[in-house]
């Protein structure tokens, strides 16, 4: 039996997603072997300057080392968090499957005493490096202070441990999918913190020629996770705007009615829109690039510029 190789990040989450993609293979394809090969990208290598790179276009800062190993035919199946995948889909592969996605919310972890968004004291500091995150927390009390704190869970999880932050605010799916659920102390209402297109969905992109790979895939694909996902990512396509802008969009799928809500935020917090469009689940992809032609006529532009700019 052929053996398939399932290629990633060497990070604790990345790791723990894959593992997690890969019993759900095996239990759909118990004859095939799976292996996992650990890939380092330039994201892992120069964390410090992930900004700039941002800046510069350069959006594939976690995934091209990974996408190249595709090409190259050394793994069969790249997993990736789907919101770090830019929304241009890259020349000779395709996302062959999105299995069904965790708690896309955005969690507190707080130090010791600070339980919720709302009950923290006045002045409060909390570690992000998130543009979405800051213009939204801004928004919801200006009277926060946001601190980038940079790096993998494990350092952002020791940053409340440290006196420098009274609290940090993580992707709840990252604590969920390392066995860390119970150290969220609150999972963020989405009508506070709208999450990032795609969060805590995973995709599993494979070459666009290799059909047999694409039907192992598939076998874990989530039909619904697969609608909310492309109305968000057209979203925010439509908008031009990449994972780094300060943007939140967050589908709901209830029987064949999908409902995307967008929000674009200004990073002081001074200013969001905010719209939301409703309609069969089937036209997802036309919901998401009609929300971010609404978006556009009313400013939306404006607030993206601003945040390269920041
Ligand atoms: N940008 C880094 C990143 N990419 C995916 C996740 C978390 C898992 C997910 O959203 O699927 C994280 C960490 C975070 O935002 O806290």
């Amino acid at each position: 039996m052929r053996t398939v190789t399932v290629g990633t990040r060497g990070s604790t989450l990345a790791l723990s997603q894959t593992r997690w993609v890969v019993e759900r293979l095996k239990e759909q394809w118990p004859e095939t072997e799976f292996r996992i090969q650990t890939i380092t990208t330039k994201g892992d290598k120069n964390r410090a300057s992930l900004q700039s790179m941002a800046k510069a276009g350069d959006k594939g800062f976690w995934i091209k080392e990974i996408q190249d190993a595709l090409l190259a035919k050394s793994i069969d199946i790249a997993v990736h968090s789907l919101k770090d995948l830019p929304t241009e889909q890259t020349e000779g592969l395709d996302i062959a499957s999105i299995p069904k996605r965790a708690d896309a919310r955005d969690v507190l972890v707080g130090a010791e005493g600070f339980k919720s968004l709302a009950d923290l004291p006045q002045g409060a500091r909390i570690g992000t490096s998130s543009v979405r995150r800051r213009a939204f927390l801004k928004a919801f009390r200006p009277d926060l202070q946001v601190i980038p704190v940079r790096g993998n869970i494990e350092t952002r999880m020791a940053a409340v441990a440290s006196d420098d932050y009274d609290a940090v605010i993580l992707a709840g799916a990252g604590l969920i999918r390392t066995d860390q659920r119970h150290r969220a102390d609150e999972f963020v209402s989405t009508d506070i913190l709208l999450p990032a297109p795609g969060q805590g969905a995973l995709a599993l992109e494979v070459r666009a020629d290799d059909d047999l790979i694409a039907e192992v895939a598939y076998a874990i694909n989530d039909a619904v996770t697969d609608d909310r996902i492309t109305a968000e990512r057209e979203f925010l396509a439509g908008l031009g705007a990449g994972c780094l802008a300060p943007v939140g969009a967050f589908a709901t799928v209830k029987g064949d009615l999908l409902t995307l809500e967008g929000w674009v935020g200004a990073v002081d917090g001074s200013e969001v829109i905010k719209a939301t469009t409703s309609g069969d689940a089937s036209e997802c992809a036309d919901l998401g690039a009609e929300l971010a032609e609404d978006m556009l006529s009313q400013g939306a532009q404006r607030l993206i510029e601003m945040a390269k700019e920041d």
